[in-house]
């Protein structure tokens, strides 16, 4: 079985996972989908107020390595063991979670573009972009509502790290992008990637 992976990338607050999680409901399980977000490295044996410092935008927080190592396995029809996140605590969660391999495979993260290693296994990458302010406006209320922060912290995490680094090693990337689309709530672009997927589980079949 042919594996093809789509890369999904784009900022914080962009809709990358909106747009993900859309394709997964239309696909159910003829797709499988990978988030870098739950290769952030294990930090237990840090504080917990040490782990609030982290950079996270930066590629070193992430075990890509291991990512690399869990996609090359799918593609040789193996099933993985995904590790997953706690973004309130900052660190790796206990639970595991099962993926089996699949002819479509959906990567979704921040950074996913920006390694090389997940660049060279990707079939088709997609950029997803959309206006600073609104991401940042959107990031503030997912946060605070989803992920256990206050306003003030995500302000201060935005300017100190995120922003930054945002401009260093996600925006450049949009240019290595097959796709680029307009938020992760764009009717026609859904219907452009669906209809792409459709054809290659079609082919495949
Ligand atoms: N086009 C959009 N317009 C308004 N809100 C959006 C849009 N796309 C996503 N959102 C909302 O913004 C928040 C962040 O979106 P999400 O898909 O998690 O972004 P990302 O994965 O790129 O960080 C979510 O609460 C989501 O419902
Ligand atoms: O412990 C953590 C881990 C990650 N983050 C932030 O998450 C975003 C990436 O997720 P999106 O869904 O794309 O927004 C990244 O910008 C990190 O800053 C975190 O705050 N804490």
């Amino acid at each position: 079985m042919k594996t093809i992976i789509i890369g999904i990338a784009g900022g914080t607050g962009s809709g990358k996972s909106t747009f993900t999680r859309k394709l997964k409901k239309e696909f159910e399980d003829d797709v499988a989908v990978l988030y870098h977000d739950n290769y952030y490295r294990d930090q237990s044996d840090i504080p917990l107020e040490e782990r609030r410092k982290t950079n996270y935008d930066h590629p070193d927080a992430m075990e890509t390595e291991l990512l690399v190592r869990q996609l090359q396995e799918l593609k040789e029809g193996k099933t993985i063991q995904c590790p997953t996140y706690d973004y309130t605590l900052h660190t790796r969660s206990s639970e595991v979670v099962t993926v089996e391999p699949k002819k479509v495979i959906l990567l979704e993260g921040i950074l996913v573009l920006a390694d090389e290693r997940l660049r060279d296994l990707m079939d088709i990458k997609v950029y997803v972009e959309a206006d600073a302010d609104e991401r940042i406006l959107r990031r503030i209320i997912r946060d605070v509502k989803e992920r256990g922060r206050d306003m003030e912290g995500v302000v201060e995490q935005y300017l100190t790290t995120v922003k930054p680094m945002h401009y260093l090693y996600v925006e450049p990337t949009r240019s290595t992008a097959d796709i680029v689309i307009n938020s992760g709530m764009n009717p026609i672009a859904f219907e452009l990637v669906k209809n792409t997927i459709q054809k290659i589980l079609d082919e495949e079949a």
